[in-house]
């Protein structure tokens, strides 16, 4: 999970303060204490985190909180809102849209990840129905054209650039008018970079972007050099229109809660942010639903979304219908499995999950986590049918376990650590049907998720009275009760 070390520290002092007997002034200024080194050590310039904790203090008014009041709820929502406002940068960014020709163009620092992110923004755009186009008008690194054609073939988009041409301006100018020609809906110009924020380099953007008149400039920035992330900013920001920032190699640095929150406050939105080397890791950045995540929060909106990314059509009523109803069977487990691959990694998909903590997928280990899960699934692949659709642990006898073990040439213990596994997810989902069961008012709730729906599902669930009764079946099924 990216910022696991952060997330873990800010969501071990909430928890702290939730377990505490009773709530009161001490126990408050230990947790904003525990939060403040957190995000200290995370890089996030002091100014801010005093702020910050001046906010939460005045948002919390221990003493004048009326009786009865969920404390632990106010402090909860307090650091949740405070987080997002430091991370806010306050306006969106322009987003391309689907069949209307647009120019992106890509600024930055040379070893950024320009080229790289380049390569990521096109493929997830692609993956969602974009066609779009790659022009390389960076002439100043040898190699550069190389790379790009290479991360281009990678993932079957058209490039444009030249090994002769020493004009940058020339080159994005040519591949810009030969893509619109072709129809490409999202070009994307990747520019040079220098080791330094030199006047050539901005002079450079400029002349590119005077030339192409792009409808977003992206700034590219390593997360390692942390605050300092607002002096690049707003340097890049005074020489070219700088619509949207993406913050790469939130995968491997401490720093990245510094980098990110130093963007914002340069009112710079932050669109994504880079996760690992590969095509696939690219993240959406939401303030609301990462703030979530690190706090242990979770985001079911999101991996609903993420979810209807990747599971048919066709299949996402049934899908609903069944995780809603709270059977959560082995072969659901199997089934969620086989499309966590498609949607992202296992470290992404759980932080989604309310109640994981971020530590618990440590950086390093989600490699580990995957291979687990492939363990399970062979081991699945020697069940039968009636073991894998049944919701009920005592099935499992020991011939049962035995056989499986067999079947699938692991040791018992797998066997057992692989239904430990399931009872423990489907324990977790019965309580996260619970809790948005409790969180109440139904109409909310059904309101709330429906958001996150594709329209045809919705629609096919039968819209938001269908998506209510759906959850009034399942809250009467925990409770008990028939249907009401
Ligand atoms: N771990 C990790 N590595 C990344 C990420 N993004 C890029 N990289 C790596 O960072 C290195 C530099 O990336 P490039 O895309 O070549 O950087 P660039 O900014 O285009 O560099 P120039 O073309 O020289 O200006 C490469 O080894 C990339 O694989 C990321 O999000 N995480």
């Amino acid at each position: 999970m990216v910022l696991a070390q952060l997330g873990g520290s800010l969501s071990r002092a909430l928890a702290r303060m939730t377990s505490a007997t009773v709530v009161d002034e001490k126990v408050l200024g230990d947790c904003l204490n525990e939060i403040t080194r957190a995000l200290l050590q995370a890089d996030v310039q002091f100014d801010m985190v005093r702020d910050m904790q001046a906010s939460v203090k005045r948002a919390v008014d221990l003493g004048a909180l009326a009786a009865g009041t969920d404390k632990r709820r106010v402090i909860k929502k307090a650091v949740f809102d405070e987080l997002c406002n430091m991370l806010d940068a306050g306006k969106p960014a322009f987003a391309p849209k689907k069949g209307k020709p647009c120019v992106v163009m890509f600024v930055g620092l040379q070893g950024s990840g320009k080229t790289t992110t380049c390569m990521k923004y096109a493929h997830y755009h692609q993956k969602i129905g974009f066609k779009p186009a790659l022009v390389c008008a960076d002439t100043f690194r040898a190699g550069a054209f190389d790379q790009l054609k290479q991360n281009a073939t990678k993932i079957m988009v058209p490039f444009y650039g030249s090994y002769m041409e020493s004009d940058p301006v020339k080159i994005a100018v040519e591949g810009v008018e030969r893509f619109r020609k072709e129809n490409c809906d999202l070009i994307i110009v990747d520019t040079s970079g220098r080791h330094k924020q030199e006047a050539s380099l901005f002079e450079e953007m400029r002349q590119v972007s005077e030339a192409t008149k792009p409808d977003l400039v992206i700034f590219v920035m390593d997360s390692s050099i942390g605050q300092a992330a607002f002096a690049q900013a707003q340097a890049f920001r005074q020489s070219v229109p700088v619509g949207a920032v993406i913050v790469t190699k939130m995968d491997g640095h401490a720093k990245g809660g510094g980098a990110l929150s130093a963007v914002a406050a340069t009112k710079s939105p932050v669109i994504f942010i880079g996760t690992g080397e590969h095509k696939d890791e690219l993240e959406d950045f939401d303030v609301r639903p990462f703030v979530g995540r690190l706090l242990g929060m979770g985001d079911l909106p999101g991996l609903l979304n993420k979810a209807r990314q990747v599971v048919p059509t066709d299949q996402q009523p049934d899908l609903m219908k069944r995780l809603m109803e709270g059977n959560f069977t082995l072969r659901l487990m199997y089934e969620q499995f086989q499309n966590l691959g498609k949607i992202g990694s296992i470290g992404q998909i759980f932080s989604m999950l309310p109640g994981f903590s971020s530590e618990l997928m440590p950086q390093g280990h989600e490699k580990q986590g995957e291979a687990k899960i492939k363990r399970y699934m062979t081991m699945m692949d020697s069940m039968t049918d009636a073991e894998l659709d049944s919701a009920d642990p005592k099935l499992m006898k020991e011939s049962r376990i035995v056989r499986i073990a067999r079947g699938s040439g692991r040791p018992v213990k797998d066997v057992l650590d692989m239904l430990e596994e399931y009872k423990r997810l489907a324990k977790m989902w019965s309580n996260v049907i619970k809790r948005l069961r409790k969180s109440n008012k139904g109409n909310t709730n059904a309101q709330q998720i429906s958001k996150s729906l594709p329209p045809e599902l919705l629609t096919q669930i039968g819209g938001i009275g269908g998506l209510r009764s759906l959850l009034n079946q399942t809250v009467s099924k925990e409770m008990g009760g028939g249907d009401r």
